[in-house]
């Protein structure tokens, strides 16, 4: 039998004043199982996503010079804009695919801008395409709000306040978007859209297109997270592994297009605020044995001490090693 990820309706969680139990119970499952589910019932409007999907197209059909104007070299501590295929290096090696990082939009007068935090400040825009700004502004407010929703849902699944991320880790929280398009490979090539990886923060929410392409390693085995129409992906994070003491993995995954067309996806990371310090909960009892023998990158998280900015800024300054110096140091 094929192995699928659980597919999750999150309604309840969403309008029962956030603390559905039966939706907890669901998510605590998949967490445990597969660190990756499905969610449908989100509410994030149909048209939105079409228009971002739409816009996200026209703006990688530009041609190279074009894109390169919002190159993200510009972007400067803020670490935002174009990087062309092979910029990044997920783990170890160039991706194949190219993209647009993006954030949580901070004027200059924002205190952790004027202090000159890496990863805030203001997105670079396409001047080409005046409507994708709005269009991600409100996507990214819809993917805030359903973060919110879904770590309120966790908690729940962990027996733990609904409120007890919120409190410690994302009353303010870091979100990262980013636009991605794989684009078409020969069949044969052994390139990798992004390496096996695990993401850095709490929840990852990802939209793709109906092309596929993602495989998620559970239980030792590598499966397809096939596009499954009007859901989203979740995934967990290496800081909501640390926090659980291993109990919900951060699961490893990978992508390759193999359909011959370019292949869109729209990961939103939603993250601890930079400054909050990361600390494993103290009463759950049941924590995992270390696992970095099988992690992707060898490192051991129960090990890791200190702020969200401290892990991700490690983190970032390996796959972009080209912008390390200009906005970490
Ligand atoms: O494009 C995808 O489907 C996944 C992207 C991803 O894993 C990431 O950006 O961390
Ligand atoms: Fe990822």
């Amino acid at each position: 039998m094929l192995e699928t990820i659980p597919i999750i309706d999150i309604t309840l969680l969403r309008t029962s004043s956030g603390s559905s139990t039966v939706v907890a119970e669901q998510l605590g499952q998949a967490c445990r199982q597969y660190g990756f589910f499905y969610i449908t019932g989100h509410g994030v409007d149909q048209s939105l996503q079409q228009r971002l999907e739409t816009l996200s197209r026209q703006f990688f059909a530009q041609d190279a010079a074009v894109k390169l104007q919002i190159a993200m070299v510009k972007g400067g501590r803020a670490w935002r804009g174009y990087f062309p295929v092979g910029g990044e290096l997920t783990s170890g090696k160039p991706d194949l695919k190219e993209g647009l990082y993006l954030g949580a939009e901070l004027d200059n007068s924002h205190p952790l801008v004027k202090a000159g935090t890496p990863l805030h400040g203001q997105n670079l825009f396409p001047a080409t395409l005046p409507e994708l700004r709005q269009t991600v502004l409100d996507y990214m407010a819809a993917m805030t709000k359903l973060g919110h929703v879904l770590m309120r849902g966790i908690a729940l699944s962990l027996g733990l306040e609904a409120d007890y991320f919120e409190e410690r880790y994302t009353h303010d929280p870091l979100t990262l978007f980013r636009i991605f398009n794989y684009p078409a490979a020969a069949t044969d090539s052994d390139q990798w859209g992004v390496g096996e990886h695990t993401d850095y923060g709490l929840l990852t929410i990802l939209k793709q297109d109906n092309l596929g392409g993602l495989q998620v390693k559970s239980q030792g085995r590598w499966i397809e997270a096939l596009p499954v129409p009007n859901t989203l992906i979740c995934n967990i994070g290496d800081m909501l592994d640390r926090i659980t003491g291993g109990l919900y993995r951060s699961t490893p995954h990978r992508v390759k297009n193999p359909s011959g067309h370019d292949r869109l996806s729209f990961p939103f990371f939603f993250d601890p605020n930079f400054e909050a310090k990361i600390q494993p909960i103290p009463t759950l009892v049941e924590s995992q044995p270390d696992n970095w023998q099988e992690r992707w990158d060898g490192a051991s998280l129960s090990l890791f001490e200190g702020t969200y900015g401290d892990y991700v800024l490690g983190k970032v300054g390996k796959v972009f090693p080209q912008l390390r110096r200009e906005v970490i140091e």
